[in-house]
């Protein structure tokens, strides 16, 4: 699904995104739990399914290495996946983790398990800012409302994860256009 260079999403605070936002789309991308859990349980009695599209070892895009704090040329892991309900992906999803933090973790090989499910069972976990934006995936061609991100830590370890909500959930869900 990556159709070469495309431009940066235009992050922008979560508060300065709110007026443009209805309250339904507000309550997914304000949310600071696990949007795994929230998939399962809005989607339900559909099946929940992480669908991996890529992850290898590779250089993070700019605008990721500034908001990480690491230097661009310095090595990363990336993994995007589609978090799908019935198979129809929701959610577009790209995380990128410098790899200096990642001695001792095991994510090569988490597979189609979620990330989230990890993620959120690790003691101590904190994420940062909420940032939006209102510009596509830039590694999926699905139209979507609303992109989300912020990085995740739990001590030396650090992801940045960002999540783009895509126009079928909006319809199986039935909320509103943005
Ligand atoms: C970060 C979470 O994990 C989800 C699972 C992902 C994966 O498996 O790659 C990626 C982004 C997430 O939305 C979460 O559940 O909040």
């Amino acid at each position: 699904m990556n159709h070469g260079p495309a431009l940066a999403p235009r992050w922008r605070p979560l508060a300065a995104a709110r007026p443009a936002m209805s309250p339904a789309w507000w309550r997914w991308v304000a949310s600071r739990d696990s949007l795994t859990r929230r998939l399962i349980e809005a989607g339900a009695p559909r099946r929940f399914r992480v669908r991996l599209l890529d992850q290898r070892l590779g250089r993070p895009r700019r605008d990721e290495a500034l908001a990480l704090g690491m230097a661009p040329g310095r090595l990363a892991w990336r993994r995007e996946v589609a978090l799908c309900l019935d198979d129809r992906p929701w959610v577009m999803a790209r995380s990128v983790a410098p790899l200096h933090g990642l001695r001792g973790q095991r994510l090569a090989g988490l597979g189609e398990r979620s990330l989230g499910h990890w993620l959120f069972r690790q003691p101590g976990l904190e994420r940062g800012p909420i940032e939006v934006s209102a510009d596509p995936a830039p590694f999926h061609d699905a139209p979507g409302p609303w992109g989300r991100r912020s990085v995740l830590r739990h001590g030396r370890f650090a992801v940045l994860v960002q999540e783009f909500f895509l126009d079928d959930m909006a319809d199986d869900l039935a909320l509103p256009a943005r």
